[in-house]
């Protein structure tokens, strides 16, 4: 599945336009999906039609006209000026003795529900006067909004803060990066030729489809040296912040995923944990011998975090780097190398790497992986919420994930899981989308059962079901398909 900008869906749209396609027929579509949402969320409820002069009004028009042929109550407000299929759409609903009054008069009250078909795609800048103070007054009425599309205002403020939203054709950036304004997000399929839906150049979002088929199978004759082994080295001692368990819990999380053999390369004196693992103590960051395929570095390495990815970068294996080990002079080493490594910033990190801040990057995370994959020449995972994943031109977004997961050490079980899955053979790019994937399902599994307080070793545990789920193809969809 791909993520669309607005100017995306749009050349869709008009591609289809070009091969003849009726575009009527998607906003009829549209409407016609959204009225199915509207009566499976607020049943008979009445509605408050809100309509904007662009195809987002049209789409609320055919909506109203779907909702009254159903019996239910629909009062229609619209701006005046519609042209092409709005047009169609607003004559189609006049002649069922609808009436249609201006958009300024627009009232409501309790027990109505707020149809938000204002601003779809077309949005240019912030909304300003009326439009601003309309949003506001909608927000602030405290009834149910549905959204047409994308909430009205995104990606900008003011915004509308949907109960729910239906996006038309595809998902666009806001429907995942502005999550929290959009609600129960739903996605209608509005019959625009699936070819046109599957734009390569797009980025990815992440499905069950797309990554069940790379879960590494496991042979009955499978030994604890055949399912890929996995070196961890981190840790640190000396003056400052000490971040013992991190270490610790990248190794649960290779184990978790499935790896045969974890050895922990640490400093002397530090607490050996799990059982299961190899303990190699070390005086200083330094490669012991090591039968592995895969490794994950730099988890707790503080001051040491770039020594133990430079004497990390001898074993030429796969790697992980993560929190001190990223800098920019290791990933220039690990790239002249030519070795496959995953970089695994929070946006501080990458903000850190790109010579920018925090805030920059998270107001484009897309961009921010980007930029940091080609500046690096390796596999970027940008955690966050969604997390993105970056390699060359691919970008992959993560719909998994729960705010849950906001809590210390949940990264360090993340890198050890990748560094599993790089070990069990697949290549980089694979291992880090799969990874973050069921690293973000083990979050929303627990978050389910349990709701915020997760510790990080509980995500770990939670590993093995969520990777159970992908494999029988029972994850529960992020979103509902219309
Ligand atoms: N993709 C698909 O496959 C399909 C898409 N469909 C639907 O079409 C929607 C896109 O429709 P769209 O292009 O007509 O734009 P839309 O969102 O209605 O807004 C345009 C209006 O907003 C105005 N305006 C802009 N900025 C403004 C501002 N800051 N402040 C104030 N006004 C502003 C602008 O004014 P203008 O600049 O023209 O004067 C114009 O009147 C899409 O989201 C989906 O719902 C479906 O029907 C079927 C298939
Ligand atoms: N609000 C959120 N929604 C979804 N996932 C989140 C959220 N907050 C954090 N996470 C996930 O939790 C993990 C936190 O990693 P990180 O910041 O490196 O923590 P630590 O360094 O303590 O291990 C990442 O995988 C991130 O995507
Ligand atoms: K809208």
């Amino acid at each position: 599945m791909r993520l669309f900008t607005p100017e995306a869906m749009r050349r869709a749209d008009e591609r289809a336009a070009e091969r003849g396609y009726p575009t009527l027929l998607l906003m009829e579509w549209a409407g016609m999906k959204a009225a199915r949402v509207y009566r499976a969320l607020f049943g008979e409820a009445p509605a408050v039609v809100l309509a904007g002069k662009g195809n987002n009004g049209g789409d609320g028009l055919v909506l109203a006209r779907h909702l009254l042929l159903e019996g239910v109550g629909v009062r229609v407000y619209a701006e005046e000026g519609q042209k092409g299929d709005a047009l169609l759409a607003l004559k189609a609903l006049l002649a069922h003795g609808v009436e249609v009054r201006p958009l300024e008069e627009a009232s409501w009250a309790e027990g109505e529900v707020l149809v938000d078909a204002l601003f779809g795609t077309g949005l240019k800048g912030p909304l300003m006067g009326f439009y601003a103070g309309l949003v506001e007054r909608m927000n602030a009425s405290r009834l149910p909004i549905l959204a047409l599309d994308l909430p009205s205002g995104l990606p900008h403020a003011p915004q509308v803060r949907a109960t729910a939203t239906v996006a038309f054709g595809g998902l666009k950036t806001p429907h995942l990066f502005q999550r929290e304004a959009c609600g129960r997000l739903f996605l209608a399929e509005i019959g625009l030729p699936k070819d046109l839906l599957e734009d390569s150049t797009l980025p990815e979002v992440a499905t069950l489809e797309a990554l069940r088929p790379l879960l590494p199978r496991r042979p009955l004759t499978a030994h604890k040296g055949s399912v890929g082994r996995v070196g961890v080295l981190g840790g640190y001692r000396g003056e400052g912040l000490l971040y013992a368990g991190a270490p610790l819990l990248a190794a649960l999380g290779a184990y978790r995923m499935g790896a045969g053999l974890v050895h922990l390369v640490l400093p002397e004196g530090h607490p050996p944990s799990p059982l299961e693992a190899v303990f190699h103590p070390v005086p200083a960051p330094s490669l012991p011998p090591l039968k592995v395929e895969a490794l994950a570095v730099g988890m707790g390495g503080g001051p040491w975090g770039a020594a133990w990815a430079l004497a990390a970068l001898e074993a030429g294996l796969p790697t992980v780097l993560d929190a001190d080990a990223l800098t920019l002079e290791v990933a220039e080493a690990y790239r002249r190398r030519g070795l496959p490594a995953v970089l695994t910033p929070h946006a501080g990190e990458a903000a850190r790497l790109l010579g920018t801040t925090p805030e920059a990057v998270a107001g484009d995370p897309l961009e921010a992986a980007r930029a940091l994959a080609e500046r690096t020449g390796l596999t970027v995972v940008l955690k966050g919420a969604p997390t993105v994943v970056a390699e060359g031109d691919r970008l992959s977004v993560n719909p998994t994930g729960h705010p849950a997961l906001a809590t210390g050490g949940t990264g360090d079980v993340l890198s050890g899981a990748i560094a599993a899955l790089l070990a069990a053979g697949l290549p980089p790019f694979e291992a880090a989308r799969l990874g973050v994937f069921l690293h973000g399902l083990a979050g929303d599994l627990l978050a389910e059962e349990k709701g915020i307080g997760l510790l990080a070793h509980e995500v770990a545990e939670a590993l093995p079901r969520a990777r159970r789920l992908l494999e029988e193809g029972r994850v529960p969809m992020p979103f509902g398909v219309v």
